[in-house]
């Protein structure tokens, strides 16, 4: 049974800041979003997750089994995507995956198929012969991705995969995750909502180094019910509203700037009630937990 539970983890870094404190968690099959502002300890987490960093406090299991003892059953499961994930330009997808499969012990017989099958599930098998130099931002991340199916994870790391990627490439990479998902738990890090908005059946959410938020995303949306404006201000006023509320965002109309607000109660008589969307309650949710002081 894929299971990863996280008891009470926290991560101290050795100069004292405390990155991770106390985060409990249950994770099964299924996409979990890891949603949280730069610094709020995600990477960290990931890191420890993925046996590359040592809890100082807590432990994590995976499948019953404590990591820190026995970091090994879970690392040959594991698939990786850091964040600052790098390739060697001068090689071709298909030469990098071959090079990364030997590194990563998979049986010499096994390699060939294997790799090929990764280059198809990351849409690259056409383009397997070109230099990574030559590739895009996009199809290095799904490189990234190839990389990390190669020994077929059940656990998925991927961290911050969108940074840096043209809306299309994020869009082609989200469907991407969603389509590998399948039995595996997949733990997608970012701070963009829409990256994880129609994947991820569970959202984890870190601000300040603590989890905020556990559970489904309809969940979390109703949570902001009654906290959401729609409100229609001078373009002059912007900035001044933007001082004084929460803003999940603002969109330029003939006759003003519609912003939709969060918060406490409505901005204004003349604002009107609506039905909060994801961004507005994750919004909300750092702003009631304090996490966007
Ligand atoms: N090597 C380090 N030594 C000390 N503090 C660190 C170190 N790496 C990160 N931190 C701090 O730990 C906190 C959490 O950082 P972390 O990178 O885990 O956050 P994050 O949520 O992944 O943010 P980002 O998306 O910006 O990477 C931040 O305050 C960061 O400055």
């Amino acid at each position: 049974m894929v299971e990863l539970a996280l008891e009470s983890v926290g991560y101290r870094y050795r100069g004292g800041h405390q990155a991770v404190t106390d985060v409990g968690l249950r994770l099964g099959p299924g996409i979990v979003g890891l949603l949280g502002p730069n610094g709020a300890g995600k990477s960290t987490l990931m890191r420890v997750l993925s046996t590359l960093a040592r809890a100082t406090a807590g432990r994590v299991l995976w499948r019953g089994e404590d990591i820190a003892r026995r970091p090994d059953a879970l690392r040959a499961e594991l698939g990786y995507l850091p964040q600052d994930f790098g390739v060697y330009e001068a090689l071709s997808a298909r030469e990098f995956l071959a090079f990364l499969a030997a590194v990563k012990s998979l049986p010499a017989r096994a390699v060939a198929g294997r790799v090929e099958e990764c280059l198809e599930m990351v849409g690259l098998h056409d383009v397997a012969d070109r230099r990574l130099g030559d590739y895009s931002g996009g199809m290095r991340q799904r490189v990234g991705i190839a990389q990390a199916l190669l020994n077929d994870p059940s656990l998925l790391i991927v961290d911050e995969p969108t940074v840096g990627l043209d809306p299309e490439e994020r869009l082609r990479f989200r469907h991407l995750l969603a389509e590998l998902a399948g039995q595996r738990l997949v733990i997608l890090s970012t701070h963009i909502v829409s990256d994880i908005e129609a994947s991820a059946g569970e959202l984890a959410i870190m601000a300040g180094g603590q989890l905020r938020f556990h559970g489904t995303p309809e969940v979390l949306i109703a949570t902001a019910q009654g906290h959401v404006w729609d409100w229609t201000v001078p373009a002059e006023r912007l900035a001044d509203v933007r001082a004084q509320f929460r803003v999940s965002r603002a969109q330029r109309r003939a006759h003003g700037v519609e912003v939709r607000v969060v918060g406490e109660r409505a901005p204004s008589a003349d604002a009107t009630a609506v039905a909060p969307d994801l961004e507005d309650a994750y919004l909300w949710l750092l702003h009631r937990t304090g996490a966007d002081a």
